[in-house]
Order: C-alpha cells, then structure tokens, then sequence
C-alpha cells in the first residue's frame, strides 16, 4: 500500500462573520494525512474540529488556502465536482449516525450503492460483506430505530465504507454513546483501516480514544499543534 499523503492541507483560514464579531475558526492550517493510517483531532468544544472536518470534506469552502484529497483540490470544485468527491472518495461518519428511519440496515447500507448503479447481485454480496465486517450479519432487516446507539453507528460506517472511498471522515462518532461502546466503535474504525485499507480522520473530546490512532492531532482556537509522539506512533 502507498504511504504518501493521501490528504494535503495548506495554509487553510476559514472565519465566520466579519468586522470585530468575526470567529477564526481555522487559521492558517497545515497538515498532512498518510494513506492507510487512523488520524485523531482532538480539541475542546468550539477550536475548529468541525470546521476543518468540513472543509477536507468538501462540505465547506475555505476563505483561503489549499485542500487536496487524492491529488484533487477540493477548494476548485463545482457542486458537481464536489458531489463526484463525496460519492467516490470522501465518505463522512456523523455523530448523529445520520441513517434513514424507514429504511432496513441492509437497505442504508446498501444506498451508497444504489446510487452509483451498482448491479443488485453485486450490492447484497458487499452489504453481506459489510455488515459482517461490523458485526451486524444477523441484524440486516432491522430498522434503525430497532437499533441500540452502538448498533446504529456501526451501519453507518458500513454505509460509509459501501462505496470504498478513500478517506472516511467521522465527526465525533463516539459522542452519543456510553464509554465502552465508543471504545468498540473506535476499534471497529481502527480495524477498518487495516481490513478495508481506508484512510480515517476521526474527531473526538475523549483522550481515552486516542491510543488507538496512529497520530494525534491537536487543534485550540482554530491553530493546530502536532503530537510526534501521540497514539499509536510513540507507543
Ligand atoms: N456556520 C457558522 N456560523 C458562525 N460561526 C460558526 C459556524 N460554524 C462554526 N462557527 C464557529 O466556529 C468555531 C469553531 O466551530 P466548530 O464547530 O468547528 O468547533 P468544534 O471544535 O467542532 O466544536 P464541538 O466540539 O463543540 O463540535 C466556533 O466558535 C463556532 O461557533
């Protein structure tokens, strides 16, 4: 597998409103992401982490700056540009889950799918796939509302996975969900780097999350600070 970076950030400034009421959400940011590694933002409420979140996923435009995601610069796209992104190569993981209520686990997880005209056959055998990668196999025609938090969270990355994008965005996945379930769900995307060989940016309030990525970001008042030597690297 490639180790060069899959995501390059550069110079990256986004603020909200203007004049003396004006909030720099992002200022001046600058990082890289490597293929096939598990990246942890971490910040309090209100440094950036969603904001930054966003702007690599093409969710929002920075005022200024530079974002490439396999070597396609997301700040030049078109809304065409930018829905081709989020359905080839960019999938995001919310804290929210994000499923659809009246749709069967197997069915959310197999939209992705559906609408990139993947044939039926083709579709069950890697919903099949996915929800035995999650642990789902026997919970396929479940609603979501069936569902524990936990569960829910677990179909929504396999939904994210569905389309095998390069890089899975979650925005505070574990945030809804008792400790040790968060700790499961963090694992479970751990694993996932490995078995599907995606690449994950996971944000997070929970320092106890942080042991099972490769790198630690940190982010205060929209600046970021590396850790060489946070989770996994400088154990
Ligand atoms: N659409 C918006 N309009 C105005 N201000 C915004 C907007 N989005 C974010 N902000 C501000 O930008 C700053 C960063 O917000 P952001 O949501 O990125 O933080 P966060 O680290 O994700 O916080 P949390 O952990 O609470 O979700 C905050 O001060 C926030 O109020």
């Amino acid at each position: 597998m490639s180790r060069g970076p899959l995501v390059s950030v550069r110079g990256v400034h986004r603020s909200f409103g203007s004049g003396a009421n004006a909030v720099h959400a992002l200022r001046d940011v600058t990082f890289d992401l490597t293929a096939g590694t598990m990246t942890a933002l971490v910040g309090r409420s209100g440094s950036g982490k969603t904001t930054l979140l966003n702007v690599i996923g093409g969710l929002d435009r920075p005022d200024s700056g530079a974002v490439l995601v396999d070597g396609t610069d997301v700040t030049a796209l078109d809304e065409d540009g930018l829905s081709l992104l989020r359905r080839e190569k960019v999938s995001y993981v919310f804290q929210t889950f994000g499923l659809i209520p009246v749709l069967s686990a197997a069915e959310n997880v197999g939209a992705p799918l559906r609408l990139a005209r993947v044939r039926p056959g083709e579709r069950e055998r890697r919903v099949a796939l996915l929800l035995e990668l999650v642990g789902l196999a026997d919970h396929a025609e479940q609603l979501p509302g069936e569902l524990s938090g936990g569960q829910q969270q677990r179909v929504a990355i396999a939904r994210a996975l569905a389309a095998s994008p390069r890089l899975l965005i979650a925005d505070e996945p574990t945030g809804q969900l008792d400790a040790e379930t968060g700790l499961s769900v963090m694992a479970l995307l751990r694993g996932v780097v490995e078995s599907e060989g995606v690449t994950v940016l996971v944000s997070t309030h929970d320092p106890t999350m942080l042991a099972l990525a490769d790198r630690v970001i940190r982010i205060n008042d929209g600046h970021l600070t590396t850790e060489p030597s946070g989770g996994r690297a400088g154990s």
